[in-house]
């Protein structure tokens, strides 16, 4: 289901009142699967550690709840690697509306013709073409969410090494595929 966070999922589908016992017994679960669910992967960190190094911002406009993100950050090791961060909760309207990217772009202070929005969604691909950025479409996980962007991204990666041997090719001579 695409639009609001995890918890306004629950509070505006659950026939069920007690939406608060809901949520909190979701946490728990997410918390517990997560290790076992969601795996390392070890070219991803190194791809975000080397922009990161590189001087580049990183940011992340997610749907979903900041709860459940920072519980994923805290699993993934990723507590200090992203600039800004805007999460389902921080949003009036979530992706494919662009206002998280831009929100995200303001804090940033950069503009749109700067920024370079990768995601593996249609809602994400429809957002960043609304906010005007550069769009890449990725397919580098064994489940990403969409399989055929009715938008079509700027640039689709199917492979982290194909991002990085794409980001040699433009100039990070220090990005090595590993
Ligand atoms: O997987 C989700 O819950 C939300 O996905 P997103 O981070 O691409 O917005």
């Amino acid at each position: 289901m695409f639009g609001p966070s995890e918890t306004g999922i629950i509070r505006e589908n659950l026939i069920d009142s007690n939406h608060d016992q809901a949520i909190e017994l979701y946490y728990e679960k997410y918390s517990e699967k997560h290790r076992e669910l969601v795996l390392d992967n070890e070219k991803i960190n190194d791809l975000l550690l080397q922009l990161k190094r590189e001087g580049y911002k990183l940011g992340i406009v997610t749907g979903k709840a900041r709860r459940s993100l920072l519980i994923s950050l805290e699993c993934l090791n990723m507590n200090d690697l992203f600039d800004v961060i805007i999460t389902g909760d921080d949003v009036d309207t979530p992706k494919p509306h662009p206002e998280g990217i831009n929100k995200a772009l303001e804090h940033l202070n950069i503009k749109n013709s700067e920024a370079v929005f990768l995601g593996d969604s249609e809602a994400d691909i429809l957002a960043g073409f609304q906010a005007k950025v550069h769009t890449i479409g990725v397919q580098w996980l064994p489940n990403y969410q969409t399989l055929e962007f009715s938008v079509q991204p700027d640039q689709m990666f199917s492979s982290v090494d194909e991002f990085i041997q794409h980001l040699q090719t433009i100039g990070m001579n220090n990005c090595e595929s590993k």
